[in-house]
C-alpha cells in the first residue's frame, strides 16, 4: 500500500542502532513525541531479542525490523514466519536471495501474519547503500552500473510478489518509473547537509530523497547520535517541509 496520503513524520523513520535497551530508552526520552517510526536492525535484536519489538510497538510506534534475511527459500520462509508473529510493520531480505527466496519468503510471512491481521510490509534490499560501482564491480563482480543492478533486484522483488525495495533515494526515479508509483521504495543513505558522510556511499539530503519519491527515509546516525536528538530530527522536519511549500 503507497503511502501517499500520511505525512511527513510518518515517512521518516529512526534507525535505533544501539546494543541495550537502556540506549534506546536514553534516545527515546528525546524523540518521543517527535517520531512514529523506528527501525531495529540486527545489533539491537541479537543484543536485546524480539522482545524489543514489543517494547516498542507498546509505546506506540511502528517498527520496521531491518535483519535483511538471506537464506535458502525454506530457512527465509521460516524466518518470515517467525518475524510476523510478532506483529510488526515491516520487515525485510535480501533481493539478491532470488525469485524463489522471496516468494518464500511471503508465503511464510502470510503464514505467521495473525487472522484479521495485516502482513508486515515485505520489502527487498537491492544494492546496499554503502556499495558503490567500483566496490560492486571488483569485489561482487557485478559488472555495469549501480542504477541498473539496482532496478533489476527491483523488478525481481516486484515479481516475486513484494511490497517494494530498500535502494538509494539517487535510483526512485527509474524505480518509480519502471515499476509504477504504489510499489513501496524505502531510502537509506540519507545526509542532512553538513552531517558525516561516514560508511555510506548513495547519499542524498533528507529534501532531495523526497523530491526523487522516495516513501519513507531511514535516517540514523544524523539524529541518533546527535546531541539533541529531538532537534536534530525537527529541523530535518523542517528542511523538508519547507522544501515542498
Ligand atoms: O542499503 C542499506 C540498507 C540498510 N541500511 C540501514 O539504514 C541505517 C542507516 O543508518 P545511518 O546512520 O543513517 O547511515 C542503518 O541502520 C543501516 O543498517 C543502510 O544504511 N543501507
Amino acid at each position: 500500500m503507497k503511502p501517499e496520503t500520511i505525512d511527513t513524520r510518518e515517512r521518516m523513520i529512526v534507525a535505533l542502532d544501539f546494543s541495550t535497551l537502556a540506549e534506546v530508552k536514553q534516545c527515546l526520552t528525546s524523540l518521543q513525541g517527535h517520531i512514529r517510526y523506528v527501525k531495529v536492525g540486527m545489533e539491537l535484536t541479537y543484543a536485546e531479542g524480539p522482545a524489543v519489538f514489543h517494547y516498542l510497538k507498546e509505546l506506540g510506534l511502528k517498527v520496521f525490523v531491518d535483519l535483511k534475511v538471506h537464506d535458502i527459500p525454506n530457512t527465509a520462509k521460516g524466518a518470515m514466519r517467525s518475524l510476523a508473529r510478532h506483529g510488526v510493520d515491516m520487515v525485510n531480505v535480501h533481493a539478491a536471495g532470488g525469485v524463489a527466496m522471496m516468494q518464500a519468503a511471503r508465503e511464510g510471512l502470510e503464514q505467521g501474519t495473525a487472522a484479521g491481521a495485516a502482513a508486515p510490509l515485505l520489502i527487498g534490499v537491492t544494492m546496499l547503500t554503502s556499495t558503490g560501482k567500483q566496490m560492486m564491480n571488483d569485489e561482487l563482480a557485478i559488472a555495469g552500473e549501480v542504477e541498473d543492478v539496482v532496478l533489476h533486484y527491483a523488478k525481481m522483488t516486484k515479481a516475486a510478489g513484494l511490497d517494494g525495495v530498500v535502494a538509494s533515494p539517487l535510483e526512485i526515479p527509474v524505480i518509480k518509473k519502471a515499476l509504477g508509483d504504489s510499489f513501496v521504495t524505502v531510502t537509506p543513505g540519507i545526509r542532512p547537509l553538513g552531517t558525516d558522510q561516514g560508511d555510506q556511499t548513495r547519499i542524498t539530503t533528507p529534501e532531495q530523497a523526497f523530491r526523487l519519491g522516495s516513501d519513507y527515509l531511514v535516517i540514523g546516525r544524523a539524529v541518533t547520535a546527535a546531541k539533541d536528538p529531538a532537534a536534530a530530527w525537527e529541523s530535518i522536519v523542517q528542511a523538508v517541509e519547507a522544501d515542498r511549500s
